[in-house]
């Protein structure tokens, strides 16, 4: 296989920490460098590991095929075969791009290649490490219990390392698929970034990324992306900024029952306006730390900004969500110790909005989430259903009382005219100010957020 042949003798391979525990050897923490040579597999070795590709090994379906569990006994480890569906003499180019990037890397929040193999029908198995706790997709639209803002922002800076990674790779390496369903959870709960399907690697002017077609998935792709020629690190930073959004919000990048459907559209303007309450997911507590959501929000703010070269690289990225994610962490941990010392105290930090009026709004806000994956659909398309939408999400967090009584009325102003305005954003929340009584208008300026800090 041409795609590795150069690689499989310099490269070494890995397991991750599931694996580990059945090789009972420690984890090398390696950036870069493989720990351990990727494999060429026979056939016959995955078809049994899989148990001949059976039902009851399936993982999952993709765009470009379908991924069996596979217990490997030559390596000792659980790993995922990921089988495409096309042969080689049609251009295996997912499996081919996978291969050739994957065998070049090797990061602990990466899921890693292992090896590889040929079926009979000359189609690609990639064999990868084995994520045994699902997606981020899942935990965060499929869960009876969605995580913590600890946990959330975890997520949010290990993705980010791994970003972060691909970008500093010589030459460099977009992703252009970032998405919560291909952010997978480890054995340990921690994030790793994969599909490298749709990942080129090169400098912006190489060939081969100024040849290839834009792609990605709707409602995470950069809006400046619409030739092969406007590729640059900058559209996985906007991706990458939607991801933070679905964290922050716990609603799907586009999701018609919310108005505007499109999230960008939907919280953007509300971090704007300093209503970081109106964005914030309701299903889980509210943070500990709202400097630290705040940070966070305006961060996924500007990730996502129309221009791309207006957005932060991600080692700025990083280095705000070590902030975050510290702050988030301590002020749990300030809770914790409270709560062991004086409890009534923890309690009023952790659920004074857990009121009757928070519960209302944490139901009605639920109840308009859709559990469905992001389909293939342009905002645009869903204009028309804005109305429906907005009947469903408006006045959801009229009641939340996390700040004196001025300042929450003022959230609710802000909020509803930001789901009134959907079409023109900053006319409509200027119009919105200049509508409310002037004591209003001061408090909310000085709430109001300015993207460039
Ligand atoms: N290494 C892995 N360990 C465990 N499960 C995996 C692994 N890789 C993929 N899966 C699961 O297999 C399923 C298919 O994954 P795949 O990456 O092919 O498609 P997808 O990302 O869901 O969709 P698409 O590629 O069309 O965007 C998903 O449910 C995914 O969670």
């Amino acid at each position: 296989m041409g795609c590795l042949s150069c690689n499989a003798e310099s490269a070494v391979a890995t397991c991750d920490s599931y694996n580990w525990e059945l090789l009972t050897k420690k984890p090398v923490k390696n950036h870069g460098t493989r720990p351990v040579k990727i494999l060429e597999f026979d056939f016959s070795v995955l078809h049994s590991a899989t148990n001949g590709f059976s039902a009851r090994n399936l993982l999952g379906k993709g765009s470009h095929g379908a991924v069996y569990k596979a217990k490997i006994h030559r390596i000792k480890a659980v790993a995922a075969v990921k089988r495409t569906k096309q042969t080689q003499s049609c251009g295996d180019s997912t499996a081919d791009a996978e291969l050739e990037i994957l065998s070049r890397i090797y990061h602990p929040r990466l899921v890693n290649l292992l090896g590889y193999a040929i079926d009979p029908n000359q189609r690609k198995l990639i064999v990868v490490e084995y994520m045994p706790n699902g997606s981020l997709y899942d935990l965060l639209h499929r869960s009876a219990k969605p995580p913590g803002w600890v946990k959330r922002t975890r997520f949010a800076l290990q993705v980010a390392r791994a970003v972060q990674f691909l970008h500093a790779s010589n030459p460099p390496i977009i992703h252009r698929d970032i998405k919560s369903s291909n952010i997978l959870i480890d054995a340990n709960f921690s994030s790793r970034l994969s599909d490298f399907g749709l990942s080129l690697r090169g400098h912006v002017g190489d060939v081969k990324v100024k040849c290839t077609p834009p792609a990605g998935t709707l409602g995470y792709l950069d809006p400046e992306y619409l030739a092969p020629g406007d590729l640059s690190t900058k559209s996985d930073v906007f991706s990458f900024g939607i991801l933070m959004l679905e964290i922050i919000t716990g609603r799907n990048a586009i999701d018609v029952n919310f108005s505007p459907p499109s999230v960008v559209e939907w919280a953007v303007p509300a971090i704007k306006q300093g209503d970081f309450i109106g964005i914030c997911d309701l299903r889980i507590r509210p943070p500990g730390d709202w400097e630290a959501l705040r940070r966070m929000a305006v961060l996924a703010a500007r990730c996502v900004r129309s221009t791309a070269a207006k957005r932060p690289g991600m080692t700025e990225v990083v280095e705000c969500l070590k902030i975050v994610h510290q702050k988030m962490k301590a002020r749990a941990g300030i809770c914790i110790n409270l709560g062991s010392r004086v409890g009534e105290d923890c309690r009023a930090i952790k659920y004074e909005p857990l009121d009757e009026s928070f519960e209302m709004a944490r139901n009605s806000r639920t109840g308009s989430r859709r559990n469905g994956k992001v389909s293939s659909v342009s905002s645009s398309q869903f204009r028309r259903g804005d109305q429906r939408g907005k009947s469903k999400s408006i006045g959801t967090a009229s009641e939340i009382k996390f700040l004196p009584p001025d300042e929450t009325e003022d959230h609710i102003i802000s909020r509803s005219v930001g789901l009134r305005l959907n079409k023109s954003r900053s006319v409509g929340f200027l119009r919105a100010r200049n509508d409310r009584p002037a004591h209003r208008r001061t408090l909310k300026s000085n709430l109001l957020v300015d993207l460039e800090e």
